[in-house]
């Protein structure tokens, strides 16, 4: 089948985006791995599919599928490429729009300066909600928030919609991200597997962050990584409310006020190239 994409990145966190609003969409999973193949197909970290709203007060419903082809139930990044695809496309006059992901209600605003902040929701930290296999382990808080041996490591565990554990490294340059990261994705207590971040604090409102996503392995930013790291640094009493985070692909900025506030994304949407692929 011949399908019309555009290529585009949030922090280096890359995107194959489809607009299903114009063109039907239906690739198998072996069809959406090749998409998201570097060499057989374009090439990304998520292929990202734009459909008409399914409830009334949404503008827009947006899926999201990892380079294997799993669907996953959010991706911060690719929250802004939605926003800046759609209102490119003139799919939207707006510049507030409503959109529903899996199981999350998103808000976003394409700002005058080009960014995106994305109203992304409050964490979650019941394990269920992961989920996270936590018998017969004993946590070690810190400031009263549990972080889990898993690996030798201690881990925080948040759910932004999606699985995320986030460790405090001294050195994000220097963690060991190739091993370390592939032994949490898959470890047994992730019975749905997790993007795994490694956090380095450089003061209470910076930090610097790679993640070993679920599915992708290490991308250049994860905006849900963020702003899990962010969570639980709060939560752990290293961070203020407001946090920048260093990512290898850029900078974004991550604010909480605790509790049950929505956490606030703001941060780039570059589009690439448009083309077309047949599948
Ligand atoms: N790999 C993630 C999905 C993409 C998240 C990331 N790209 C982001 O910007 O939030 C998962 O399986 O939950």
């Amino acid at each position: 089948m011949r399908l019309r994409f555009t290529k585009m990145h949030g922090a280096g966190n890359d995107f194959v985006v489809i607009d299903a609003t114009q063109q039907p969409f239906s690739l198998s999973p072996e069809q959406m791995r090749r998409l998201g193949d570097r060499r057989f197909g374009v090439g990304c970290d998520q292929i990202l599919v734009i459909e008409p709203a399914t409830s009334a007060d949404a503008d827009f419903r947006y899926r999201i599928f990892n380079n294997t082809g799993d669907e996953v139930e959010h991706c911060g990044n690719g929250a802004r490429c939605f926003v800046r695809f759609v209102v490119d496309a003139g799919l939207t006059a707006k510049r507030d729009i409503q959109v529903d992901t899996m199981n999350r209600r998103l808000r976003l605003t394409l700002q005058d300066d080009g960014r995106v902040t994305v109203n992304m929701g409050a964490p979650v930290f019941e394990h269920a909600a992961l989920p996270f296999d936590a018998e017969g382990l004993t946590p070690a808080p810190v400031n009263g928030f549990p972080l889990w041996p898993v690996e030798g490591v201690s881990l925080a565990v948040v759910s932004m919609g999606n699985p995320h554990a986030v460790l405090r490294v001294t050195d994000v340059e220097t963690a060991p991200i190739e091993t370390l990261g592939p032994l949490i994705e898959r470890h047994a207590r992730f019975p749905r597997r997790v993007n795994v971040g490694f956090m380095q604090v450089i003061a209470r409102d910076r930090i610097a962050l790679r993640v070993y996503e679920r599915d992708a392995g290490e991308t250049l930013a994860c905006g849900t990584g963020a702003c899990a790291a962010v969570v639980a640094g709060i939560r752990a009493g290293w961070l203020d409310a407001a946090v920048e985070v260093q990512t290898r692909g850029g900078l974004l900025k991550i604010e909480w006020a605790g509790g049950d506030a929505p956490v606030l994304m703001t941060g780039p949407a570059v589009k690439v190239f448009d083309g077309e692929i047949t599948l």
